[in-house]
């Protein structure tokens, strides 16, 4: 039987026309992504975020505009990724769980790969 699927926010962090990406670890499958991660038992999804790009960016965010969900099935798991425009309050990125980052426009994410369940978002992206 397939499990529950796990809620994960995504933050797409922007600044003017561009949008930050950040990329896993290799040893992770090196897949670029959004910043983010899983919502904790009783935790609001902009609560997440805000816990999350502390936690792996070192930055004060104010979530935004909601932009869409996906729901993606991997092999072993299924998640549930809900994405939402963030704005950066406070700090300086540092990468406390990835390898790089990129600020990008939407129409040179051709240029990435990224995670799978991604996908839809940033095509959406490229439409906003
Ligand atoms: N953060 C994030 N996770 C994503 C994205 N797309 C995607 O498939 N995922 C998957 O969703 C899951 C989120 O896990 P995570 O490791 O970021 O979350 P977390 O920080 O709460 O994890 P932890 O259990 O290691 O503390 C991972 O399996 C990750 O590969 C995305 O854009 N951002």
């Amino acid at each position: 039987m397939m499990s529950a699927p796990i809620l994960v926010v995504a933050g797409v962090l922007t600044d003017g026309d561009k949008i930050l990406i950040t990329q896993r670890f290799d040893n992770e499958g090196g897949l670029w992504e959004f910043p983010g991660g899983k919502v904790e038992q009783g935790e609001s999804e902009p609560g997440a975020l805000v816990r999350e790009l502390w936690e792996e960016l070192g930055i004060k965010v104010k979530v935004g505009e909601y932009l869409t969900e996906t729901l993606h099935h991997y092999p072993a798991k299924s998640i549930l990724l809900k994405s939402y425009r963030c704005e950066l309050v406070e700090g300086d990125i540092a990468l406390h769980c990835h390898q790089a980052k990129a600020w990008i426009t939407p129409s040179e994410s051709d240029a990435y790969t990224f995670s799978d369940a991604d996908k839809p978002l940033v095509e959406l992206l490229k439409n906003k």
